[in-house]
């Protein structure tokens, strides 16, 4: 089991001019997240979400604690932490299989296990067909799947995703919510990702952290049982419309919505 861990993480953004004062936007985080779980944060606009993802992925430095993986400090990006984006960010002169390889070639695997792995990869997220694509060929559905596909393909121990979901219509958005749920169950690999949907987070958390705004401290981390209903069978439809969704669903708006989550929380 492998642990990315967040220990008094605290994140200061400098002044932006003369007039303003620098700005903490994290506030001493203690967070963990395990291969296996699904760890998904929710917070308000400006709470820290990116901010906390992009420390997770080594994209830049905390100002004060450490973010470590299995014990090891972490401030740089590395083929064990993948990253999926809103925005797909393919590569639109390559077909569907080269994106999901590209990663690989990168690493100098050679041609024939490049394109063995990334068949595998189209397969399990149900693109087996469409290898040889184009990527404006497909639609937004597809691509992301695609996206996922290749940040799967260096084997990662954790999936960093920021939402990426948010740019798909309602009905594609809630079909790849179970999608990318039992992709993950297959990776075997640990997902931390961020979000606005309070539904989102119920649907693929087994964990659901909130992060309060201003600063963005931790509010909540709260264990959630509704993807492991929906990965053992349960129509999502069902799980939606059960009074304990409904239930949670309130009390997670309430406590991003409050302005002292603490009380809540306590
Ligand atoms: N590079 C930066 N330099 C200065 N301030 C920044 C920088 N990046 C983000 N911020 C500020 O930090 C705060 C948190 O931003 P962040 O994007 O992490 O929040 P978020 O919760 O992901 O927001 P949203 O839900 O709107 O995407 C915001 O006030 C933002 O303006």
């Amino acid at each position: 089991m492998s642990q990315l861990s967040f220990t008094e993480v605290s994140l200061v953004y400098p002044p932006r001019d003369r007039q303003s004062a620098p700005h903490l936007v994290l506030d001493r985080i203690d967070l963990s997240v395990s291969t296996g779980e699904f760890v998904v944060v929710i917070g308000r606009s400006g709470s820290g979400k990116t901010s906390l993802l992009n420390l997770a992925a080594g994209f830049q430095a905390p100002t004060e604690g450490s973010v470590t993986l299995d014990g090891k400090i972490m401030e740089r990006p590395g083929a064990e932490r993948a990253v999926v984006f809103q925005d797909d960010a393919l590569y639109p002169w390559l077909d569907a299989r080269d994106n999901v390889a590209f990663p690989l070639k990168l690493r100098s695997v050679g041609e024939r296990d490049r394109r063995a792995r990334a068949d595998e990869l189209l397969d399990l997220v149900g693109l087996a067909t469409a290898g040889n694509r184009r990527i404006w060929e497909l639609s937004g559905g597809m691509r992301q799947r695609v996206g996922i596909a290749r940040a799967l393909a260096a084997k990662p121990r954790f999936l960093l995703l920021d939402e990426p979901l948010g740019a798909l219509d309602a009905l594609t958005r809630s079909r790849m919510q179970t999608f990318l749920l039992e992709v993950w169950a297959k990776s075997h690999a640990g997902a931390l990702l961020i979000t606005h949907s309070i539904d989102e987070a119920l649907v693929l958390a087994t964990r659901i952290v909130v992060l309060s705004s201003n600063p963005g401290r931790l509010a909540a981390d709260i264990k959630s049982s509704f993807a492991a209903e929906i990965l053992a069978g349960a129509p999502a439809t069902e799980v939606r419309a059960s009074p304990a969704f409904k239930r949670m669903h309130d009390g997670l708006t309430g406590l991003i919505h409050t302005d002292t989550p603490e009380e809540f929380a306590a």
